[in-house]
Formats: C-alpha cells, structure tokens, sequence
C-alpha cells in the first residue's frame, strides 16, 4: 500500500489542533475572567467592611471622648453640691438654736397669758351668771312652748282618732259589701253524655255599680226576671284582694282606739268565702304576681294590724289568737292539745251571758308576736277543719271558721278609756235593771258582767294571760290603773249558705 500524506489534510489537522488549542484557552480566558470578577466583588466587600469598621472605631472613640467629658462634668457638680450640703447643714443647725431660744419664749409667754385669762375670767364670773340665767330662761320658755305644741299634737291626733271612729259609726256599725267572682272552669256543668263539651254556665249575677249588682232570676217556663240589690260596696270580678282588703283596713284603727270588730264572709258554697278571707295559694303560685297578692283579708288584716301596734310603743300591747271552728252544732277548739301536745279535737261548751253574748268556756288563746306566726298557726290548723267535696267545690269547708285576735293593751288611750267607762256605765245600768235575788241569778250576773267588760277590758297586771273573758271563773273588777284594755278581732269564714242536699253539700 502507497505510503503518501496528503499536504492538505496535515495543514487541515493542524488547523483543527489550533483551533482545538484556541477554544480551550478561550474557555481558559472565560474562566479567568469570571474568577477575577468574582474577586473583584471580593475585595470590594472587604473594602466596604473595612470602612464600616473603620466608622465603628470613629464612633466608638467620639463616645468614649464624651464620657470622659461627662464624667468629668458630673464630678466638678458633685463637689460644688458637697459644698452647698456643709453650707445647708450650717444653716440648719443655727436654725434649731433660734427655734429652741424661741420656744423656751413662746412657754413663758403662754403662762403668762394664762395667768392674765385666769385673773380675768375671775373678774367676769358675776357678769356670766346673769347671762347664764337669762339663757336658761329662754330654754324653759322653748321647753315649755314644745310641751305646749306636744299636747296641741296629742289633741289633734285625739281629734282625728274620734272623727275616724264617729265617721265609722256613721257609715253604719254593721256594713254589708258583696263580691262577686269570676265565672271558673269548674261553673261549667259537666255533660251527662260522654264525649260531649260541658255545658257553659250563664253569668246570672253582675255588677251594676259600685253599689248595686243585678241578679236574673231564671226559672224553667217563667219569664227572665232581673232583680236590683243594694250594697254599702259591691266589689266585681277583676276587683283585686288588695281592693277588697282597703275597704275593710280603716275598722283596724277602730280595733286600737277599744272598738270590737268582726269581718264575716257569708255565701253558698264555691262563691269565694275562704278566697276572699283567707287568699288563694293555689293562685298565688299560678298569678305570678308579686307574693301576697293573693293573699286575703286575715293574713292581710294581720300584717296590717302588726304594723299598727310596732308605732305604739314597745311592749305595750300583747296579741293572742284563738281559732275554733263550727261544725254540726259543736264548737271545736282548733287549737287545743292533747296531753302528748299534739292537735287534738276539743269540744267547747258555750254559755249565754246576761247581755245575750255568747261565750266560749275553755277556749286556747295563743300568744303572738307577729303576723307570719299567726299565720303558721293558721295553716296548721286549716289543716284540721272540716272539708268534703260538694258537686259544685271539690274543697268545700263544711264548717264555720272563727279566728279570733285578743289584743291587750297596757297604756289605753284616752278614747279606749272613755269607750271604758262609757261600757261600765251601761254594766251598771243593766246590773240595776235586773232582779239579783237567786244565788243562781246572782252568779249568772257575775258571769255577765265580766263578760261585757271582756268585750273592752277585762285582764288583771299580774295575770294578764288568764284574763276573765278566757276563764268562766268571776274575778273583782280591777281598778283603772291595773286593768288591761281588751279588744277583739274576730275573722268568720262561714260555711256554704245553700241548702243542704240543692248542691250537692252534706254537713
Ligand atoms: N275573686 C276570685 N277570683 C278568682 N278565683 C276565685 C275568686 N273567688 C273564689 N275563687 C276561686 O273559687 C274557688 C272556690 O272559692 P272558695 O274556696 O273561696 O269558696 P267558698 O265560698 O269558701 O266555698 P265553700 O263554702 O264550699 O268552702 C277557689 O278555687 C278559689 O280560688
């Protein structure tokens, strides 16, 4: 084979060597170039640190040049304030010399001025006499003109108390009010067919005005027929307890000035007797009314009367209360005991005294100091009184309810005295008018006197407890001085007026 080397491709070869040579010291070019920015960049970072340190260190060498200024400021202060401290404290204790040379001074002045004061309240001590005099003559002038408008005051309130009582004799000593209530769910007749509503009832009594209501007289086969009846007031069926009650508020008052007072509620079964005299719980839980807006007359007249008696003053009047009940002709002590102490029926005898009152021999009286004791008393024994279903109140009392409040006063007032001796006055009128020859005439009247003063007064000091009208046994009459004045409230809720079997009531 020819062994011959083309020229050209030689130069070709070496020119691809170059050109291989160039590329790669181009590349090498490039790769310097680019370490020799990136060391540029270097250096000027390290130049830019080294100014800001450089910055630092101006800084920090200016601070350090203040504080040395400051510092030496502070201390040149420090020593002129020393300086000015030696000058104060000298000052100071110069002054504490002046003070105590002026004190020692001020103390012989203040003798001497007391001296002086002594000397001359001596001399003025005659002249002060008269003028203490003339002061206290002024006093008793003003003392005296207190007393006198003190007892114009007690004359006026005499005056106000006698009016009171005139005006309520003159609105008539028995009072007759009538309240009708609201028709209730249990006024619907029941149907006799099962399935079917309950026949509705008809309103048959309706207020007119405040004093007359009318009733329709409905009879089977008979024309309507409306009849009129006049009240002292007649309350309607929206009329609150609280209105009821202010009607009957004022004859408390006449309870302190020695008047007796009985509050009676009468009507047939289910007509609100016991609502109205007593209140209804049962409401007052559903009413969300404020308590004891439900409340009726008895807790009502209580509190009041309570009330009352806190003004006067204390201790002087005592309460008592008595609760019985009347049922088939018996008169039960609702209060009575038995030898365990627990409630027991007690059946109380009652005698007719010589004036026609009714007494009640060996009745419990119980004393009180307030209403909520009266009126626990109360819910325990209503407890006791009699109650059966009629077919118009499934609740119905079957008994009368007397509850009686004894109030005893020691310090009666002038009116309560001379309603007193007015009392004695007609006792003795009657004594005279009588035949008292029999021994048992005789004791009859002892027992008849004693029980007409027990309406007004009765009890001695020493026993005040046991006073005659709660023990038949005759006692001397007592004299002014050591009698205690007696009133009595009484509060009936009767039975159901209606005739027995028409509603369906048993006794
Ligand atoms: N004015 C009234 N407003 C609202 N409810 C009343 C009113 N009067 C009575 N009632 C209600 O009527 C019902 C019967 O009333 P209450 O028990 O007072 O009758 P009563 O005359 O005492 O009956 P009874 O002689 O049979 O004992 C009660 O549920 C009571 O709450």
């Amino acid at each position: 084979m020819p062994l011959f080397i083309n020229r050209d491709q030689i130069f070709a070869h070496q020119v691809h060597l170059l050109e291989h040579k160039l590329r790669s010291k181009e590349e090498r070019i490039l790769e310097l170039e680019t370490e020799n920015a990136i060391l540029h960049l270097r250096l000027a970072e390290c130049l830019g640190k080294l100014r800001r340190d450089h910055e630092k260190e101006t800084k920090a060498l200016q601070h350090h040049l203040q504080q040395r200024n400051a510092q030496k400021i502070t201390r040149s202060a420090l020593a002129k304030l020393l300086s000015e401290v030696q000058a104060v404290k000298q000052d100071l204790s110069e002054l504490f010399a002046v003070y105590l040379s002026f004190s020692t001074e001020l103390e012989e002045q203040r003798k001497q001025l007391l001296d002086k004061v002594q000397q001359a309240s001596c001399s003025l001590k005659g002249d002060r006499g008269e003028e203490a005099q003339d002061l206290q003559a002024v006093v008793s002038a003003l003392e005296r003109s207190l007393e006198e408008e003190r007892e114009r005051c007690r004359a006026e309130r005499q005056r106000r108390k006698e009016l009171h009582n005139t005006l309520v004799e003159l609105r008539g000593n028995i009072r007759v009010h009538c309240r009708v209530r609201p028709v209730l769910p249990f006024d619907h007749v029941p149907s006799s067919t099962p399935g079917s509503w309950p026949a509705l009832s008809e309103e048959v009594v309706s207020t007119v005005s405040d004093d007359t209501v009318m009733v329709n007289c409905i009879k089977p086969g008979m024309p309507v027929h409306n009849k009129m009846y006049e009240f002292e007031r007649v309350h309607g069926p929206e009329e609150s307890q609280d209105a009821v009650f202010e009607e009957v508020k004022p004859l408390l008052t006449s309870l302190l000035d020695g008047y007796n007072v009985c509050i009676m509620a009468y009507g047939q079964t289910g007509s609100g007797k016991t609502h109205t005299m007593m209140g209804s719980q049962l409401l007052e839980e559903h009413s969300g009314r404020q308590p004891g807006a439900q409340q009726g007359i008895i807790p009502k007249a209580a509190a009041e009367f309570f009330r009352m008696i806190s003004e006067k003053p204390a201790d002087s009047h005592t309460v008592e209360v008595s609760v019985m009940e009347v049922y088939n002709n018996e008169v039960l002590d609702l209060l009575a005991k038995d030898a365990q102490g627990n409630p027991a029926e007690q059946r109380c005898d009652v005698i007719t005294t010589s004036n026609g009152a009714s007494q009640v021999i060996a009745l419990k009286y119980q004393p009180v100091r307030d209403a909520s004791e009266v009126m626990q008393i109360l819910s325990r024994v209503l407890k006791l009184r009699a109650h059966c279903p009629t077919l118009v109140h499934p609740d119905s009392s079957r008994s009368h309810l007397i509850v009686t409040l004894t109030i005893s006063s020691k310090s009666p007032n002038a009116l309560a005295l001379a309603r007193r001796l007015q009392s004695a006055k007609k006792d003795m009128q009657l004594a005279a008018q009588k035949e008292w020859w029999s021994p048992r005439c005789r004791r009859a009247n002892l027992v008849a006197r004693k029980s007409s003063e027990d309406h007004l007064f009765a009890s001695t000091a020493s026993s005040p407890s046991r006073s005659p009208s709660h023990s038949p046994c005759p006692s001397p009459r007592p004299s002014v001085s050591q009698a205690l004045f007696k009133t009595k409230l009484q509060l009936v809720d009767l039975a159901g007026s209606e005739s027995v079997g028409e509603r369906g009531s048993r006794m």
